[in-house]
């Protein structure tokens, strides 16, 4: 196992049955709502789709959950059931796991990533990576919970034992799906357990375990991606490589934050442009200002992968030292392929100068000059 995969303790869950069958909704417990009982979370669920009414005999008197979703439904009544429906799950399972027998057999499941079933449910299921995985969240939540409430100092005592380990562990805290023109890709949101620094990682297709996954490593930049900036080439980079991911039919966009500006930042990065504006070029603006020409590090990009189950990949990227860092983070960067956007009058020089004087391999298009030049006048 290499360095980095050793430092994130992944195991799952993904089966509410057999030793784990008391996560299941329709697990025996005594839940109360509105001033009656019912036999389980789903009873007392379905119960709130019909604005909590007594529940109709046939569901009432029913075990089988399919069958009683299907009951549920005809009598459906409430318009807002979209937007209420996690809150009542929420606090239908909370109150099961008030139950202390049951709240330390949740305790127990930790740490492993709790996904509920891989059945056609995106909402609910986890879908193999393709869904949003909610009532596994919700068991989560309420298990971080329950921690905290039993040992408040755990978060701290987990975080100084993963930097023990690992120098900066980090762990999956969220999953959404996210829709785009270029398909629904799954965003998986991590947390450094040292910082707690925030990054995402989206997925579209069957990425875990696969060998030579498409991957784009994706430094943050504002001005380029919100702003449509023509002053670099990272919003349409950003474009072109959820493109190739969607054509592929499979990969991964790491979205780095906190490497704004190659890691110095929006603030001195807009201070760089000024000093280009100047007549410096990008590698001279930022010793100018005293900073590193490129301070990035890769390491929570690697533990990323190496959590999404990765561990060769074909990297899209001009920059080879991104494929270098990888490499050194024990990811297999078995190709790395070209992400080139065609230059604008106001990249130009900002791309000659990758190339020139940070290696950046970008195909000769005629046009680009040989020599570094200022950029023109933003
Ligand atoms: N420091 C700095 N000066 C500039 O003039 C820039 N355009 C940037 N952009 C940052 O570079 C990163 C993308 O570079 P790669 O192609 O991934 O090597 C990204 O962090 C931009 O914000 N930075
Ligand atoms: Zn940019």
């Amino acid at each position: 196992m290499s360095e980095v995969s050793a430092s994130i303790s992944a195991t799952l869950i993904d089966t509410f049955s057999g030793p784990w069958d008391f996560l299941d909704n329709s697990y025996p417990a005594r839940i109360h709502l509105d001033g009656r009982e019912y036999p389980s979370v789903e009873h007392a669920y379905q119960a709130s789709r019909i604005g909590g009414q007594a529940l109709p005999a046939r569901i009432a008197s029913t075990s089988d959950p399919d069958r009683m979703l299907r009951l549920a439904a005809e009598y459906s009544d409430r318009a807002d059931w979209e937007e209420a429906k996690v809150i009542v799950m929420r606090r239908l399972v909370e109150q099961k796991f008030d139950d202390p027998v049951l709240r330390e057999r949740l305790l127990a499941t930790e740490p492993a990533e709790l996904v509920a079933g891989n059945d056609g449910d995106p909402f609910w299921g986890g879908c193999y990576g393709q869904g949003q995985n909610s009532m596994g969240l919700i068991l989560m939540a309420i298990r971080a919970q329950a921690r905290r409430e039993l040992d408040p100092d755990a978060p701290v005592r987990a975080a100084a034992e993963a930097l023990a380990e690992s120098g900066s562990a980090l762990a999956c805290a969220a999953r959404a799906l996210i829709p785009t023109d270029h398909g629904v890709f799954t965003a998986w949101g991590y947390r450094g357990l040292l910082q707690g620094q925030e990054q995402v990682a989206l997925t579209l297709g069957s990425v875990r375990g696969r060998k030579r996954v498409l991957v784009r490593v994706h430094s943050e930049c504002l001005t380029g991606e919100a702003w449509g900036s023509l002053r670099c080439d990272c919003g349409p980079q950003l474009d072109a490589a959820m493109a190739a991911v969607a054509a592929a039919g499979s990969g991964v966009i790491l979205y780095l934050r906190g490497h704004e500006g190659r890691g110095i930042g929006l603030l001195a990065k807009l201070r760089a442009y000024a000093l280009q504006d100047a007549g410096f070029d990008t590698v001279d603006a930022n010793s100018a200002l005293g900073l590193p020409e490129d301070a990035r590090d890769y390491r929570m990009a690697a533990q990323i992968l190496a959590d999404l189950g990765i561990s060769s990949i074909r990297l899209l990227s001009n920059n080879p030292d991104k494929s270098e860092s990888l490499t050194r983070y024990g990811i297999d960067v078995v190709e790395r392929m070209p992400l080139f956007v065609a230059p604008n009058p106001h990249s130009m020089a900002y791309l000659v100068t990758k190339r020139d004087r940070m290696g950046h391999v970008l195909p000769d298009l005629g046009g680009l000059p040989a020599a570094v030049g200022a950029g023109p006048a933003a």
